[in-house]
């Protein structure tokens, strides 16, 4: 008994988030079996808003920019994920990242839906006062989008605590009382939690320890290539350089340096935030370019900029023995064939990264009983959850005889299906 759906045509990019998501949503689904009701109720998104967002530039000038807000679940709870400024934002990628969040709670089993909303536009080439403009803009538009117990946005590329405040301000003027849990990811005076900025780069770091101790690998004989030198790839570099690791490459937009000794975590990460953000200029380092970063002999390669960096006209080339991915959908489908064929064990994004969403649910339930809780008991969690999470794709890795990827959405799927079928309804 099938069920019918219209599937809007994806953008015909060489490589799409979408297609690549589907593709390993589909292999998983195959594996384990559930009904084609069950394919359908898991793969359509419940809700997708598109918002035109005109904003006055600093110019005087008046801009269209268009906001996207995917809810791709609520079966788990109320739909979580994080808010994407990049000049590539489009419909296919917001549902891929909404999806991949509805699988990465459930891996991770913490009680959230999955959603992730984005706007196209340039953070680099706008000033704070429209970056401000348009994120209140974007709130007022999701004013019913939004909510503690309905779609709790957060970070994501591009944006940061100070982009949550401004949501958080908006929404509760809107409401007339503040509603500090409506977000996640802020500012530590205004109820964001301690460990938050550090967690998905930590949940990396304990991500790719559990994988070096799966794979007899010492952390102070090991090397590492990060890609991305944001939020959550300054975080996994200084973490890992912390455990013993020889970070010997990293990068951003700007491009790649390398030091075959290993770079020094610290002063890249002030050279960073006194040059607003950028590694541009950052000595003690060789150039190097972003794609030669990837081709390095590491041991251990962290993409953790964006989607799609390893695909199939670099994966051969790739020499590192387990890639950990930070960034969400940073292989392409069409690469996973290739990296299985290499031997390299991948860590996915689905696994790796959630530390960051593990956090931010600690923050919301912090928020909704007027509490703090210390540091140590956040890491000491966050920690437990993460190598919890790992152990039980692995097994389920040796059990189903797949790779950790598809382990990971054999998991998902079977939580969130299970789930549906205990609160009924078809
Ligand atoms: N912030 C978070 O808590 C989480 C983020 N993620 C994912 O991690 C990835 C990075 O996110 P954030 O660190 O938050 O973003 P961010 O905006 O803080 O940093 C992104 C970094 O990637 C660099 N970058 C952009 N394009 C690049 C390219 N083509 N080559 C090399 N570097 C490039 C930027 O210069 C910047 O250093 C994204 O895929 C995001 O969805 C996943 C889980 C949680
Ligand atoms: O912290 C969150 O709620 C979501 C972070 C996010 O967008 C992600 O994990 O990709």
């Amino acid at each position: 008994m099938g069920m019918a759906y219209i599937e809007p045509a994806p953008i015909k990019d060489k490589e799409n988030p979408l297609e690549s998501m589907m593709s390993r949503f589909d292999a998983a689904a195959r594996l384990l079996g559930i009904t084609e009701e069950m394919y359908h109720i898991l793969k359509v998104p419940a809700r997708q808003v598109i918002v035109g967002l005109p904003i006055t530039m600093d110019s005087g000038e008046i801009k269209v920019f268009e906001g996207y807000r995917v809810i791709h679940s609520n079966i788990l709870g109320p739909a979580k994920g994080g808010i994407r400024f990049d000049p590539g934002v489009h419909l296919d990628e917001v549902r891929a990242l909404a999806a991949w969040m509805t699988w990465k709670c459930a891996v991770v089993d913490i009680p959230y839906g999955g959603a992730k909303g984005g706007i196209a536009c340039n953070p680099r080439e706008m000033s704070v006062g429209e970056m401000e403009r348009l994120m209140r803009q974007y709130t007022v538009a999701m004013l019913d989008v939004f909510g503690p117990d309905k779609d709790i946005p957060a970070p994501d590329m591009g944006t940061g605590p100070r982009e949550m405040a401004w949501l958080m301000d908006e929404y509760s003027k809107a409401k007339g009382m503040t509603v500090n849990s409506v977000v996640t990811g802020k500012p530590l005076v205004l109820g964001g939690s301690l460990g938050r900025t550090e967690a998905t780069g930590r949940g990396v770091t304990v991500a790719a320890l559990s994988a070096m101790d799966k794979l007899r690998m010492n952390p102070y004989r090991t090397s590492a290539a990060i890609q991305g030198f944001g939020n959550v790839g300054m975080h996994a570099a200084d973490l890992l350089q912390e455990r013993g690791v020889t970070v010997q490459a990293i990068s951003d937009i700007s491009g790649g340096y390398y030091n075959d000794r290993g770079i020094d975590i610290t002063a890249a990460m002030t050279y960073r935030s006194a040059n607003n953000g950028s590694l541009e200029g950052f000595n003690g380092a060789e150039r190097i370019s972003n794609e030669e970063l990837l081709s390095l002999p590491v041991d251990v390669l962290v993409p953790a900029a964006k989607e799609d960096v390893i695909n199939q006209d670099n994966a051969a080339s790739i020499q590192a023995r387990m890639i950990v991915e930070g960034a969400n959908g940073p292989t392409s489908a069409s690469a996973d064939e290739i990296i299985n064929g290499k031997g390299i064990l991948v860590v996915p994004d689905i696994l790796a990264n959630a530390g960051g969403v593990t956090v931010s649910y600690f923050e919301w339930v912090q928020n909704r009983i007027g509490y703090k809780w210390n540091l140590d008991r956040i890491n000491r969690r966050a920690d437990r959850i993460m190598k919890d999470a790992f152990d039980r794709v692995f097994e389920t890795s040796k059990k189903y005889q797949v790779s950790m990827r598809l382990a990971a959405y054999i998991v998902a799927i079977d939580k969130v299906a299970s789930t549906y079928k205990y609160r009924g309804g078809y």
